[in-house]
């Protein structure tokens, strides 16, 4: 039987894939299937960080365009992940998988504070760990608490799940026309400015060399398949 490519990953679940046909908040159905999926590829002896976003249920920036004081809003999106992070580990307690809630904002009566060797300690465990609260600061999003969340507890990979299965050479949900990459440089990425993930998160990914594989969290198996090497999505690479 083939073994799994990676030891330790770290796995960046968009809000929004949570929220799956829904217009706003947390999708039962596809929240089970999701860890489901992740569940199967514990069950492989892989070690699993798991950074949550907010987007199904409040971005910073929308508050922000509407009035809001920008910092006050994007500790608004921070406790949103809180919450998904919340919904996501009871969904595998159902499943009778074990996972842990580190918040990188103190709420102690909710969920353990983030602490990088608490956090390796579960992964040893074989826990599943779920990052919440992005990286504790405004300004910031949750695709770059996965790139600081992977380089601390030193994954090999970050996996970002989202709606699309690939860097595009444009938005494909505004172009048509847009080609996906099998693989594309952090160089090539970020001066193309391509928008599948933030410059902060890209510049960090690149710098610490820890390659990205972008794929599609609506696409079942996909992820079992990036875990296991097989050619699915986009690498970015250094
Ligand atoms: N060049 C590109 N290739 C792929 N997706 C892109 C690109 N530019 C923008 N996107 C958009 O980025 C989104 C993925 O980022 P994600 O963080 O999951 O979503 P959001 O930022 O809306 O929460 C995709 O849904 C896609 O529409
Ligand atoms: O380190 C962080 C991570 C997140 N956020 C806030 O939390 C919201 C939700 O996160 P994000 O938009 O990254 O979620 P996703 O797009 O993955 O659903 C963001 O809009 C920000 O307002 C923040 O301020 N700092």
């Amino acid at each position: 039987m083939s073994t799994p490519a990676y030891r330790r990953i770290l796995l960046k679940l968009s809000g929004e894939a949570l929220m799956g046909d829904d217009p706003y908040g947390i999708n039962e159905k596809v929240v089970e299937r999701i860890v489901g999926e992740i569940a199967e590829v514990s069950g492989l002896g892989v070690q699993i960080g798991i950074v949550i976003g907010g987007g199904n249920i409040f971005r910073g920036i929308q508050g922000a365009a509407s009035g809001m004081d920008r910092a006050t809003a994007d500790y608004i999106g921070m406790l949103a992940t809180v919450m998904n992070a919340m919904a996501l580990s009871d969904a595998f307690r159902r499943h009778e998988v074990e996972s842990r809630v580190l918040s990188a904002l103190r709420i102690e009566q909710v969920v353990e504070p983030y602490i990088r060797a608490r956090a390796i300690r579960h992964l040893e465990e074989g826990r599943i760990v779920i990052f919440a609260a992005g990286t504790g600061n405004p300004f910031f999003t949750t695709d770059t608490a996965a790139a600081l969340r992977g380089a601390e507890i030193g994954a090999q990979i970050v996996l970002k799940a989202t709606k699309v299965d690939g860097v595009y050479t444009a938005d494909p949900q505004k172009d048509p026309t847009a080609k996906r990459y099998h693989r594309i440089s952090f160089d090539e990425a970020i001066g193309r400015n391509l928008a599948v993930m933030d410059a902060t998160a890209f510049a960090l990914c690149r710098d610490i060399k820890l390659p990205i594989n972008v794929f599609s969290i609506f696409k079942p198996g996909a992820l079992r398949r990036v875990v296991m090497g097989e050619d699915e999505g986009t690498l970015v690479h250094s």
